[in-house]
């Protein structure tokens, strides 16, 4: 938990209780339904929670938007970030349907109300659309395009930095991925915008770890 304290510092009260119920309940819940390797459980806030924030480091959804997490699994990054913006709303969708169980036992325990799931196969979602789609550890690039472009509206939004300077989101595509990149993205015949996740985090584990936003 001190792991998120170091990189965020304006939790509300109900956030911080939020965050910090994730321990046992992830730890609980993954003894039944297994959604986290036994080795990373011990490091739930850094490799499931912070490196799920970085999106929220990266792009600062306005409220109102409505996300869809696709391959969300035990709801990462959806959970996290559900909580770090509770005015946005958050579809986290996963094709196994008992990994669902788990986000639905957390919702109800932390209370959070912006999460919705759905037991389905992305590419068979029909009849909703969102502002963007998140997504980590799922599948190429390619498919994760190709599967989440009938699901987003097209639009965009404004940011006024403090500097006066403004940052323009484009709806689309964001999700975390590791390694070498370079092959997966030419295959597409798209520029993303990448943001390396060691530029936001010190620590060894986010090196070679990118957020990559089409
Ligand atoms: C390696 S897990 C990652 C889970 C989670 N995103 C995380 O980072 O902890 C990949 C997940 O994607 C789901 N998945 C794979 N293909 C999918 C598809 N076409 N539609 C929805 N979910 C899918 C799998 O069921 C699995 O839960």
């Amino acid at each position: 938990m001190d792991i998120l304290l170091k990189y965020f510092s304006d939790f509300s009260p109900r956030q911080l209780q939020q965050f910090a119920a994730l321990e046992d309940l992830y730890k609980d819940w993954n003894a039944k339904i297994n959604v986290i390797s036994r080795k990373d459980i011990d490091s739930l806030y850094e490799k499931h929670v912070l490196h799920s924030l970085s999106i929220a480091a990266t792009v600062p959804f306005p409220d109102g938007v409505e996300i869809v997490d696709i391959g969300t699994g035990g709801g990462f990054p959806g959970v996290p970030l559900a909580i770090f913006f509770p005015n946005v709303k958050f579809h986290l969708v996963d094709s196994i349907g008992k990994k669902l169980k788990i986000i639905e036992a957390v919702k109800e325990a932390i209370g959070l109300d912006n999460v919705t799931t759905q037991h389905s196969r992305a590419e068979e979602i029909k009849g909703r659309k969102f502002d963007f789609a998140v997504s980590r550890a799922v599948a190429p690039l390619g498919d994760l395009l190709r599967w989440s472009k009938p699901l987003l509206r097209k639009g965009s939004f404004t940011i006024k930095e403090g500097d006066g300077s403004e940052t323009v989101f484009r709806s689309g595509l964001i999700c975390l991925k590791g390694g070498d990149l370079a092959e997966e993205i030419n295959a597409t015949g798209t520029r993303p915008r990448m943001i390396e996740l060691s530029d936001l985090f010190e620590e060894e584990w986010f090196r070679d770890k990118y957020i990559v936003y089409v």
